[in-house]
């Protein structure tokens, strides 16, 4: 049985339960289930604070589980990224009082609050800066220049709402670029029945990033149209009843689906139709 580790609180907590129910796993319904078994399955769900997962899944105790990337390397766990998963993305960035600081050189000598300390330490020394200290805190860690703790912060950063209300600003390349991601333990060999977790959860991938288009076009503009559906698969080309005429099916990417239909118009399509995939394998 495929043991798979799920944050229990946070941002990234009730994405990973969606996620997972739609690639077909029984989910908790109530919030304060510790462990759950899908025997139908073959895996057993345990839901752990999103900080914590890595720690489990280096240590083997269980054989996958979901975590944000910054938190992956924070935790310095023996576990790799195997899979990412296109949500909670978030940005992690130095920020400092609005106008001050521009430049990551000049966190030297000064002090750096963080949930994320290894992180920050591991940075700042490949970079070769030295902070007068670097202090650990829980969170709201925006607060922590104005109650007088840090001069700098490094935090995540989404929309920049939180930073902004506290005065901040964004200074120096960012960080890291950080999303929801698929771990398991570093080395060794894959544990079994991890690529059908896996197969499943590119398959919501697939379905949330894809739709399928199809529209009719004359056969001597199949090949035009064809070129402004970049596909994830050469496209279906189907006779019509009417000869002239062929059906064409495509996937093509959600974000780009009303550009491609004005082009498909233009080329000459017609009959062009959106459905959204439910499931997917390909
Ligand atoms: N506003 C946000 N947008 C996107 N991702 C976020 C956001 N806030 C936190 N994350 C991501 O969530 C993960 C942190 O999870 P965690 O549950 O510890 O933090 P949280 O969402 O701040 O929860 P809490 O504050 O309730 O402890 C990280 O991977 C982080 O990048
Ligand atoms: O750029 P934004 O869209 O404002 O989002 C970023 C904020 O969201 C998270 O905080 P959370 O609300 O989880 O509080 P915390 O600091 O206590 O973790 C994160 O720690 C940032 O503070
Ligand atoms: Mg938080």
């Amino acid at each position: 049985m495929l043991r798979i580790a799920v944050p229990n609180k946070g941002s990234l907590s009730e994405p990973a339960v969606a996620m997972l129910r739609e690639a077909g796993y029984k989910q908790r319904r109530d919030g304060r289930e510790l462990v759950l078994a899908d025997p139908e399955n073959d895996v057993e769900f345990f839901f752990l604070r999103p900080r914590d997962v890595a720690v489990y899944v280096g240590s083997g105790t269980v054989d996958a589980g979901i975590t944000g990337r910054d938190l992956l390397l924070d935790s310095g766990a023996d576990a790799v990224e195997h899979l990412p998963l296109g949500f909670a993305r978030s940005t992690f960035r130095f920020a400092a009082p609005a106008g001050t600081l521009t430049d990551v050189a000049q966190i030297a000598g000064r002090r750096v609050a963080s949930s994320y300390t290894t992180l920050v330490a591991r940075h700042l020394a490949e970079q070769g800066v030295e902070p007068e200290a670097i202090v650990h805190l829980d969170g709201a860690v925006e607060s922590s220049v104005q109650l007088g703790v840090a001069d700098v912060i490094a935090d995540v950063v989404e929309t920049g709402t939180t930073l902004r209300a506290a005065g901040l600003e964004v200074f120096g390349e960012p960080i890291l670029r950080s999303e929801a991601v698929l771990i398991r333990r570093a080395g060794g060999a894959e544990p079994a029945g991890l690529h059908v977790l896996t197969r499943r959860l590119q398959g919501v991938l697939t379905a949330r990033e894809y739709v399928l288009m199809d529209f009719d076009v004359r056969n001597d503009l199949v090949d035009a149209a064809v070129a402004v559906t970049p596909g994830f698969e050469s496209p279906t080309v189907s006779p019509l009843h009417d000869r002239d005429w062929s059906a064409v099916r495509v996937l093509v990417p959600r974000k780009e689906m009303n550009r491609i239909m004005d082009a498909l118009y233009d080329v000459g399509a017609r009959g062009i139709l959106v459905t959204a995939v439910l499931a997917s394998r390909l």
